[in-house]
Parts: structure tokens; sequence; C-alpha cells
């Protein structure tokens, strides 16, 4: 579903700061499958995340996202995928403050023009699933790491999207709640869907539904191993 061609991404390209964050890697992602990226704090897990989103371009390098090349697409086309098709738990959440749990998990939906109550009853299921429908009506900034980590992620899943990507997903829940997020990551997969994980959690990495780990070292590409 989605391939990166010798892909590179250089930040601060030309300057003396400049640093390589992702070195030449060619992989292929794909669908209906949970692949994990491992590797250090540093190694580019979270670049690569954001490359094969749509989120980031690479300084060289090619990415194709099913049968279409992407690497140099206006952003208005970019974005449009992203909103339809790519799902994102960021490490940090981005969550939007002063707003509810709820509308939170709402707005990415708003703008594609599905019926409400539809959003609404889908938004109530995954809330239900993660733990976060007492919840609702709080505004994000009262909630505790862990349960903004939920609200990301319910979020992240309230289009559908083909392509989930979650950037250290369970850093912030405990033992139950990480095997939760990885039993509603492994119906996605059931259901056709393709998701990519950056973890540093051994279990997530060896979760029985994870199908492949990458591990990055330095921006490059260090091994691609099937997990039984
Ligand atoms: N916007 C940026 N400008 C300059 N350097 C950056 C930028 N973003 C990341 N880097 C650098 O690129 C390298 C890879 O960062 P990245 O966040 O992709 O690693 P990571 O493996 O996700 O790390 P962590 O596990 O700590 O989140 C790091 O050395 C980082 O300092």
């Amino acid at each position: 579903m989605i391939r990166l061609n010798a892909v590179t991404k250089t930040y601060a390209a030309g300057s003396s700061r400049s640093h390589t964050a992702v070195d030449r890697v060619t992989l292929g992602i794909t669908g209906e499958r949970i692949t994990v990226l491992q590797g250090p704090s540093g190694s580019g897990k979270t670049t690569l995340l954001s490359l094969i989103g749509g989120m980031a371009r690479p300084t060289s390098g090619r990415i194709f996202f099913g049968e279409r090349e992407i690497t140099s697409l206006p952003e208005r086309f970019l974005a449009e995928l992203r909103r339809r098709q790519v799902g994102f738990v960021f490490q940090n959440y981005h969550l939007i403050r002063g707003v509810n749990v709820l509308e939170n998990v709402i707005l990415p939906a708003l703008p594609l023009g599905e019926p409400f109550k539809a959003v609404r009853r889908r938004a109530e299921e995954l809330m239900a699933q993660l733990e976060i429908t007492r919840l609702a009506t709080l505004p994000v900034q009262h909630l505790s790491g862990g349960e903004q980590q939920r609200v990301a992620i319910a979020r992240a899943l309230i289009n559908r999207p083909s392509l989930l990507i979650a950037d250290e997903p369970t850093a912030h829940l405990d033992s139950d709640l990480s095997e939760q997020f990885m039993a509603i990551v492994a119906d996605l997969k059931e259901r056709g869907h393709t998701v990519v994980i950056a973890s540093h959690d051994p279990m997530v990495c060896r979760h029985r539904a994870v199908d492949t780990v990458v591990s990055l070292h330095d921006g490059r590409l260090a091994t691609d191993a099937a997990v039984a």
C-alpha cells in the first residue's frame, strides 16, 4: 500500500545545522498489516512516520501511497489525502484545548460532510472501547496524560482511516489499556486497515497481532523481520 524508495529526510539541509534524520530508506508497507518501527530515541521513527503519512516531504527519494506517487503532490492534495485516508496519533496528542473530549473526537469528521448522528454514534462507540465515555464533556486540558492519549486514539479513528499512524501510542497507558489499544488495532487490521506504530514498548513490538518489526538506527533501516 505504501512504498518508500531510497527516501532521505535532511532537516536544515544546506546549513551548518543540517541533520539527516532518515537516510535512504527503502520500505514497503503492505495493506492489512501492523508494522512497528522501533529504534533508540533520535533514530528517526517520528520523521519516518511523518513521511509515510504525507505530513513531511522527503529531501530525496520517492513515496507512493497506493498507486499514487505523493512525493511532490501540492499541499492541498496531501491535506485531502491525510484527511480522508490517514489517522494520526501524535506523541504529544495535539488535542484542541478548551474543547471537550467528545468534540475533539468528532471534529476531524465534520469537513467530510457525513450525517452528524452517524459520526456521533461512531465517536461514542470508540469512546466506550477506550473507556473514556465518562470524560465526554470535560475540556481536554483537565485530563491525565493517559486519558488524553485515549482521546487522541479515538480522534484518529473517527474517519475510519485506511492507514493509522501512531507515535508511541502506549507511552502513557497502563498494561491493560495498552492491551486494549493493541486489540483495537488488531481489529482494524482484520477489517482491512493498515497500521504503522513507532514504539519502544516491548509489549507492542512482541504483540501477536504485529506482522512486521522494522528497526531504525541513525535513520537507517537495520532489519525488517517478520514476527511469528
Ligand atoms: N524539525 C527538526 N529540525 C531539526 N532536526 C530535527 C527535527 N525533527 C527531528 N530532528 C532530529 O532528527 C533526528 C530524528 O528525530 P525523530 O524525532 O524522527 O526521532 P525518534 O526516533 O522519533 O525519536 P524519539 O523516540 O525520541 O521520539 C533527531 O536527532 C532529531 O533531533
